[in-house]
């Protein structure tokens, strides 16, 4: 290009004048055989830099890429820079689905190592060996592997989900009792106001059909809206509300989202570069805001719920917190109910119109848990069998967090190798294989709730089922999400029949990383 550039502005130049050296001329065109040298030099030193950097570039590759090999464990080949995730970065396969087909390819293996972009992660098969580690070397892998830079993303990095080692201790010892069987009972009546609200919202549509995906969002909206803030968010009333709008904000699959869920699987240098934030400033203020001034409302007119707000208020005076460091824990429960809650019920809506002798059954033993007043009491909604097992099939399916994550943070022996899990490295669990795995759930594609029998849940590895995680850094959320969902379906499964409109598209879960 420059020579073409150069080669016209000549003859332009040669072709209307004559050119010719004067006496002003002052500048000479000497080449002196010193300039040759000092140029060779230039040119050496720059080639030199290059092929040293090439060459420790390349160094750098083949140890990386050999990371898995040097250590005996089998791998799957990987691409410089990208690893095994192509598929992902064109968008041809989400992370759940990638994960659920090389643990089918891997079959016959307790692990296998992976590269997710240049940093190696472990992916463990074996039932018995995720035992090991979510539960009885939990001292090995306390901390989960999503990064987070706490100076770029204070906020975030409060959060139980994010948080490390002592603090996260302190955080989940302290909030643990928001979500014991007492407060659950306490705050029931609250949740099944709100499903009878969801059956009048949809009552007042005349018969028109509902987009499932919308229903559920307002509905968890509600639901964690009234356990984490306080507050009815009056989903059923407005359009989008500010919460759901934050909600779908935040989740929304777009290229920024993937982006930021992608660095869930790099080392922090990447999240510290990019300084990345997992919250955008914009919905951190908002949340921060509202969850502040309701604190502050309560303050001046104190009630009796004892929920997330008044022990937060507590703890704020006790151990003198900062304003993000309590809204964090609030808006934590938010991102963490706000989207599985919603997914699950839409995913079960859509199986339980599939699938008619589902709804059928379901609806004959939601019938006879009736009370007088047509509602459910806490102990019907726990004792339905029938409900609970359409959940959990439901959450086998579709397992709404499709992975586990942890970091190794003490050098660990795999029990029964020679293999070392060396400190700081990434180990993945993917749900998607154990739930999809034939040998632990014949036919897994079918929707079939008697599954979770209680003959057939016996005769599985316990550990083959994961939808909420397990030990210490399991969901803490779990049974206030069963809770909600079961309320959830069986209001709607009392009061409609449930079909699918022609031409509804098979759900599947979302291409980007999540
Ligand atoms: C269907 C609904 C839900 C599903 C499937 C789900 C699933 C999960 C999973 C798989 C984890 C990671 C567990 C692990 O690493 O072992 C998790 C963590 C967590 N979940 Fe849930 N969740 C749900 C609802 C909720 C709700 C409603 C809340 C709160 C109100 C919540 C709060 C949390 C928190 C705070 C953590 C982090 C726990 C810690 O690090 O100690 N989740 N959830």
């Amino acid at each position: 290009m420059a020579l073409l550039i150069m080669k016209l502005a000549v003859v332009y130049i040669i072709r209307n004048y004559e050119i010719d050296v004067c006496e002003d001329t002052n500048i000479k065109v000497e080449a002196s055989l010193m300039d040759f040298v000092l140029d060779f030099e230039m040119f050496g030193i720059e080639a030199l830099v290059l092929v040293v950097f090439s060459l420790l570039l390349y160094i750098l590759l083949r140890k990386n890429a050999n990371y898995w090999k040097w250590r005996n464990v089998p791998f799957e080949k990987p691409w410089p820079f990208i690893g095994n995730v192509l598929d992902v970065v064109l968008l041809r396969k989400n992370m759940a689905i990638l994960m659920g087909d090389l643990y089918s390819k891997y079959s016959n293996e307790r692990y296998f190592g992976v590269w997710i972009f240049t940093v190696p992660h472990l992916v463990i098969r074996c039932p018995e060996l995720l035992k090991q580690i979510l539960v009885k070397d939990f001292v090995h892998f306390i901390d989960r592997s999503v990064q987070c830079n706490e100076s770029v993303d204070a906020f975030s990095a409060n959060m139980m989900f994010f948080s490390k080692d002592k603090k996260w201790k302190f955080i989940r010892t302290k909030t643990t009792s928001m979500f014991s069987s007492g407060k659950l009972k306490y705050i029931f009546p609250q949740l099944q106001l709100i499903a009878k609200n969801m059956i009048s919202f949809i009552s007042k549509r005349n018969n028109k059909s509902i987009y499932t995906a919308d229903l559920a969002q307002k509905f968890s909206t509600e639901i964690i809206c009234s356990v984490a803030f306080g507050i009815d968010a009056h989903s059923f009333q407005d359009n989008d509300t500010l919460f759901t709008k934050v909600g779908k904000d935040v989740f929304k699959p777009n290229l920024k989202n993937s982006a930021v869920s992608a660095t869930y699987f790099c080392k922090s240098y990447l999240v510290d570069i990019l300084r990345l934030k997992f919250v955008d400033t914009r919905i951190e203020k908002f949340l921060t805001t509202t969850f502040m001034g309701i604190i502050g409302e309560r303050q001046s007119m104190p009630t009796k719920r004892r929920d997330l707000v008044d022990l937060m208020a507590d703890f704020r005076n006790k151990y003198k917190l900062k304003d993000h460091e309590v809204s964090a824990q609030a808006a934590q429960f938010f991102l963490a109910g706000y989207e599985t809650t919603s997914s699950t019920v839409t995913f079960a809506l859509y199986e339980i119109a599939s699938n008619q002798d589902v709804q059928d059954k379901l609806r004959e033993e939601i019938n006879n848990n009736l009370n007088d007043e047509e509602e459910f009491s806490y102990n019907a909604i726990m004792s339905m069998c029938y409900l609970h097992k359409v959940a959990l099939e439901t959450l086998r399916k579709y397992p709404v967090l499709p992975f586990l994550g942890r970091t190794c943070t003490r050098d660990y022996q795999i029990p029964n190798s020679n293999v070392i899990i060396e400190k700081g490295t990434s180990v993945f669990i993917p749900l998607t294989g154990l739930h999809w795995d034939p040998k632990h759930f014949p036919n897994p594609q079918k929707f079939d709730p008697d599954r979770f029998s209680e003959e057939n849940i016996r005769a599985r590895h316990p550990y083959c089922y994961l939808p909420f995680g397990e030990g210490q850094r399991a969901c803490i959320g779990e049974r206030i999400a069963l809770i909600s969902i079961k309320l959830g379906l069986a209001h709607l499964v009392k009061n409609f029949k449930l079909e699918l409109e022609k031409g509804t598209e098979v759900p599947k879960f979302s291409a980007n990383w999540n």
